[in-house]
């Protein structure tokens, strides 16, 4: 007789928590509870079997339930949390008393909580201490990940063997997650692709060529690659799937809507009303940096343009009038 199998629930019915409910139904073949936070919104859903508001081009696989009962997820043993950063404390607190003994979470969300400087699985380790907290992060698109298209993704968690159990619970033939323990650098990935992917939209949108993209991209990474070594994440880690590959794509396609952010800001245009991550989320990342005496430029100009403290001019006048430096 063959293993039961592993029960995941997704809370927030994003475009990102409905792409990965769609994954967990295939991966399992079990029920997936996809928890909303507005119950008629979620009642619409699971009648049309589709989330015309968040992915209106992918179905509902048909083991997933869209709903918007927190008690839904009270049999699940990994619980995916896809929420916006700046949202994942309270969402934890919320679903702390309906969480089954044992259950794993998973912050699928990328960011730095402003106020604390918390990454995504301090949040949660601080908000329901004595569980188990993974990451899931990578290049991966909910609207590629919904179509069935190949995707690598990063799954960590300090302790191996969960990592592991996690990663095998999700993966189909198209979605593979990648184990590994090193949590700091997955999150610091995460959250620094964002940030930098609205410098690269800015590049791109003011016309500054395709020469000058790749420097950003390059010049991001040795950000990230500084406040990583300060922080103990792994160079491995850094040049990975969840560091430098969703560097690679956020920063180079219009379908990210932290890059989209950036073109709007480089061209002129009003920014779109879409929730970017990297906007949220960089004046933290910059005051973590600087908490630990690492310097992060591009980030830097980023925060302040996006909280209209810099013109995009000036934010490119300051970059490249700064010393030139050794490389790395
Ligand atoms: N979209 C993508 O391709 C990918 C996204 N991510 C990450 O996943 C996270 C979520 O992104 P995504 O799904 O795209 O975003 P969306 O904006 O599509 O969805 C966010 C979800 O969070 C819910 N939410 C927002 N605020 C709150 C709150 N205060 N309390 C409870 N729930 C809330 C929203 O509810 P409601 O619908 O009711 O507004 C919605 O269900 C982000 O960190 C993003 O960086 C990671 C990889 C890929
Ligand atoms: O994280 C993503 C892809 O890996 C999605 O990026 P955006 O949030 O910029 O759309």
């Amino acid at each position: 007789m063959s293993a039961p199998a592993t029960t995941v629930a997704v809370v927030g019915a994003g475009a990102w928590g409905t792409a990965l409910a769609n994954v967990a139904a295939e991966a399992t073949g079990a029920t997936v509870p996809l928890i909303g936070r507005d119950a008629g919104r979620m009642a619409e859903v699971e009648r049309t079997r589709v989330n015309a508001a968040r992915l209106p081009h992918a179905p509902l696989q048909p083991g997933v339930r869209a709903t918007a009962e927190m008690a839904s997820l009270s049999d699940a043993e990994i619980v995916l949390l896809v929420v916006p950063t700046q949202t994942l404390r309270g969402v934890a607190a919320e679903i702390g008393p309906h969480l089954a003994e044992g259950a794993v979470l998973v912050a699928c969300c990328k960011g730095v909580e402003r106020g604390a400087l918390a990454l995504p699985h301090a949040v949660l380790g601080e908000t329901l201490p004595g569980r188990a907290v993974a990451l899931l992060s990578g290049p991966s698109f909910a609207d590629d990940v919904a179509r069935g298209l190949p995707t690598a993704v990063t799954l960590a968690c300090a302790h191996e063997a969960v990592a592991e159990r996690v990663a095998e619970a999700l993966a189909t033939r198209s979605f593979r997650p990648y184990r590994s323990t090193d949590v700091v650098g997955v999150a610091l990935g995460g959250a620094a692709k964002n940030v930098l992917a609205i410098a690269a939209g800015v590049v791109e949108g003011r016309g500054l060529g395709a020469s000058a993209v790749a420097a950003l991209i390059a010049r991001g990474f040795a950000e990230l690659a500084r406040l990583g070594a300060a922080l103990g994440a792994r160079p491995e880690t850094l040049s990975g799937l969840s560091g430098l590959g969703d560097l690679v794509l956020t920063a180079t396609s219009p379908k990210s809507r932290n890059f989209s952010l950036g073109l709007a800001l480089g061209r002129g245009e009003p920014p779109p009303q879409k929730l970017a991550e990297g906007a949220a989320t960089a004046a933290a990342l910059v005051s973590l940096a600087s908490a630990h005496d690492v310097e992060m430029p591009i980030s830097s100009a980023v925060a302040e343009v996006v909280a209209d403290r810099l013109t995009v001019s000036d934010a490119i006048e300051r970059l490249l009038a700064r010393p030139l430096r050794a490389e790395g």
